[in-house]
């Protein structure tokens, strides 16, 4: 059994915290943060990964510690992820953390990939006292899209929709916007930040000519290079004066199978696709199984007719039924303008379906002295 001092937890804590700063976007690497902590177990520097082609969190945090003056000779490293072991777009945090003299490494969880995993081995055979699995859980939840990817070869999929209180998602014309309130229209921008690409069919971009972008709740448009790719699937043509072909940051995708519009988003290292809809589409990738998560803005309102929410994936009796797990519920806005959001990830039950880290359990941490197993 593995031991960590309070110091290590809350370190992993703040680790943790800064992994998920507004300046870490989506995109192909994992979110990682890194505390150094003094053999007192002192907070001396912290540092995080900014996105591929930046320092990698360790080296970071190494950096802010030397430009202290302070020299990591003696020092503990809190890291989220287990430090690479390779050469890719930078070096090797191993070698970085043994070549600055940090002589303690604590990771929460072991690097999935081939290419990167090894660092705890490597550290440990160079006579570094390496431990794992602090807050391991968390971490997981950090990166829940990313080591989805990187475990199955495909992005992580989040259906987005906002319906009535009657499961509708648009008027019998066609007309959907607004059904949510502005709370709950940015919260879904919010949503799209986390997201690599966002997605809808053709059957949406005709309707809506949806913009398709991050903006802030002034309406502006995030900088170009946080824009998440905007994807249409199916095959029917879009006007040139649509929206969603703006700029170059779009894709057309005619093929109508999941799996192969999933490869294709793979091939192009995106980790987390945001399925905006509509019912058609959505409908589509449920039956392939490749919805893993769900969030629902519902509103106070009532249409009596339109399309609904999704339409026929294929259950024609209750006994298959799909539920949301882990379901998570929140109000947003308030009196007239309020909405819910209700999130889980589909759970159709079917042996096809593989398991995918689960959120954190929201039990409080168990303290024993000043030594913790887990968080
Ligand atoms: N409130 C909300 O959250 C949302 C509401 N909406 C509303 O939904 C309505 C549009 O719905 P809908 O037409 O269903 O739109 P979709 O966006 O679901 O587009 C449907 C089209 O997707 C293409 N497609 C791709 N893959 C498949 C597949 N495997 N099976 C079938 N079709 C596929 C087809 O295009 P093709 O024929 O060109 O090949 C199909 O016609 C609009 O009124 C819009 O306002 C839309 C999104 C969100
Ligand atoms: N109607 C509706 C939504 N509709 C979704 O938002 C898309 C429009 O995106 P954009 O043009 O970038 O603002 C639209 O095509 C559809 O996918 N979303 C919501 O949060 N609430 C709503 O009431």
């Amino acid at each position: 059994m593995t031991w960590f001092t309070s110091a290590e937890t809350a370190a992993m804590h703040r680790a943790i915290a800064i992994a998920a700063s507004p300046d870490a976007p989506a995109g192909p690497n994992p979110r990682v943060g890194c505390v150094i902590l003094s053999a007192a177990g002192r907070v001396l520097a912290e540092g995080h990964h900014r996105g591929a082609g930046t320092a990698h969190a360790e080296v970071d945090a190494l950096a802010h510690l030397a430009a202290s003056g302070i020299s990591a000779y003696g020092t503990t490293a809190v890291v989220t992820l287990e430090p690479c072991n390779h050469y890719g777009r930078t070096g090797p945090c191993a070698q970085a953390l043994l070549d600055a003299g940090v002589t303690d490494v604590i990771y929460a969880q072991d690097d999935p990939t081939t290419q990167a995993r090894g660092g705890a081995a490597a550290l440990a055979a160079a006579g570094v006292h390496v431990r794992s699995g602090l807050c391991a859980d968390e971490a997981a939840q950090l990166n829940r899209a990313w080591l989805l990817a990187v475990t199955t070869g495909r992005p992580m999929v989040t259906w987005k929709l906002a319906a009535t209180l009657d499961g509708r998602i648009a008027a019998a014309d066609t007309t959907s916007r607004w059904i949510t309130p502005p709370a709950a229209r940015h919260d879904a921008h919010r949503l799209r930040r986390q997201c690599d690409a966002i997605m809808v069919g053709t059957g949406t971009a005709l309707a809506d000519d949806p913009a398709l972008t991050i903006r802030d709740e002034a309406g502006q448009p995030a900088p170009p290079h946080l824009q998440p790719l905007r994807v249409v699937v199916g095959s029917r043509p879009i006007p040139s004066t649509a929206q969603v072909l703006a700029d170059d940051n779009h894709l057309l995708l005619p093929d109508h199978d999941p799996h192969a519009v999933l490869a294709v988003l793979a091939s192009r290292e995106i980790r987390h696709v945001l399925l905006e809809g509509g019912p058609t589409l959505a409908a589509a990738f449920l039956r392939a199984g490749v919805v893993d998560e769900v969030v629902a803005y519902v509103a106070p309102a009532l249409l009596g007719a339109g399309p609904a929410a999704v339409a026929d994936f294929g259950v024609s009796t209750i006994a298959d039924i799909v539920r949301l797990r882990h379901p998570r519920v929140q109000v947003l806005g308030e009196g007239d303008d309020l909405a819910i959001r209700l999130a889980g990830d589909p759970d159709p039950g079917g042996p096809e379906r593989t398991a995918h880290p689960s959120p954190p359990s929201t039990t409080t941490p168990r303290r024993i002295a000043d030594v913790h197993r887990n968080c």
